[in-house]
């Protein structure tokens, strides 16, 4: 069985889970559900080491060719580790500020208020669920996530939570420049490959942009506990946003999780697992995990993006050569919602692994 925020507990459309390991009951933590299962390796650590973490400056994205170079190169560097955060990315603090307190506006509100829109289906555009099951010891809480699409906000936006009051306009302020944001990146990123910067814009613009609203309120024991399991994103790029640190990421080298250091203002940036399709696996998706505390609610919003529900993306030809064989099979969000409700979260495998020609 494998640790995974499973259907029963709120399947995940942003992520599919990694890593198997004894069952928290073989191992002892009788109050930890049977299907959560914290590999071995994998125990969080409350004192993690810090990650080495790249801090790309996109303000010279926007100036002059010399720059951009220079920022292009950066991203580039970056995009091999699979995540870095960004300064300078050009979303005001009072927008960001305004979506985290949409968020803990949502999650503060009473029970049954946030009961309407909860479900399991991870087809629907906009849900409400939980991935911890009640009454488990003290661990009533773990995460609790809202997920709802962004793009076309149009067509969204009125079905997203009606309260706070104020969290459609706020939220959908947010997602509107966030998704600015990530086409930007994506334009740099799709240069960086030497593909030219216009090489996605068509179909990321008409492109999906789902959003995770993940809340994480104190854990009494965050010891035996974790917020999300080991997983890449489906997406091919996410931005998130966190009220305070508990991002890990994994050091594939050194096989380490480290901790993403705060940085007023800047945001996390994650590559995904169809960006790593795109590059041919020059790129990858970085393996990632939240972690816990006892003191205090975290909130994390991520955005992810990628191609059309039903638009496959596909490795790039220009990548493919004699030496660089074609290394994974095409597949879009659909493909991959269905993999979701589809598999048997316990079987272990992540959705990337079964794209994967060559493994
Ligand atoms: O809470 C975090 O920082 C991570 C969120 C995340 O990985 C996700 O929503 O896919
Ligand atoms: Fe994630």
């Amino acid at each position: 069985m494998e640790f995974s925020h499973g259907s029963n507990m709120g399947n995940d459309e942003s992520s599919s889970s990694f890593s198997t390991g004894k069952s928290a009951q073989e191992r002892g933590l009788s109050h930890v559900p049977e299907s959560y299962v914290i590999p071995t390796s994998h125990d969080p650590n409350l004192h993690p080491e810090t990650a080495k973490v790249p801090v790309v400056d996109l303000s010279g994205l926007r100036h002059g060719s010399a720059q951009r170079s220079l920022v292009i190169q950066n991203i580039k560097n970056a995009c091999h580790l699979g995540f870095f955060q960004i300064i300078n990315h050009g979303i005001s603090q009072s927008l960001m500020d305004g979506a985290l307190s949409s968020a803990f506006g949502f999650f503060n509100l009473p029970t049954p208020e946030k009961m309407k829109l909860m479900s399991n289906d991870v087809h629907k555009p906009v849900r409400y669920a939980t991935s911890i099951k009640d009454g488990i010891d003290n661990i009533q809480f773990w995460r609790v996530f809202l997920k709802h699409y962004a793009h076309p906000l149009d067509d969204w936006i009125h079905s997203w939570p009606a309260n706070p009051p104020y969290y459609r306009e706020k939220m959908g302020n947010y997602c509107s420049e966030v998704r600015k944001l990530g086409l930007e990146l994506m334009g740099a990123i799709t240069e960086s490959l030497g593909l030219g910067s216009a090489y996605s814009s068509d179909k990321m613009n008409e492109g999906m942009q789902v959003m995770a609203v993940n809340c994480y309120p104190p854990c009494p024991n965050p010891n035996v506990a974790l917020g999300l399991p080991p997983h890449s994103d489906y997406s091919c790029l996410t931005i998130v946003l966190q009220s305070s640190p508990g991002l890990e990421i994994m050091d594939m080298e050194e096989g380490k999780w480290g901790i993403v250091p705060k940085l007023p203002g800047a945001l996390q940036v994650h590559v995904g697992d169809h960006l790593e399709v795109l590059s041919n696996g020059l790129y990858k998706s970085v393996v990632h995990r939240a972690i816990l505390n006892c003191e205090r609610t975290r909130i994390s919003i991520a955005s992810l993006m990628s191609l059309g529900l039903d638009e496959k993306m596909g490795t790039a030809e220009e990548l493919v050569d004699e030496q660089h064989p074609k290394r994974y099979k095409e597949s879009s969000f659909g493909d991959f919602l269905n993999f979701l409700s589809a598999s048997d979260i316990g079987g272990g495998k992540a959705f990337i692994d079964t794209l994967k020609i060559i493994k």
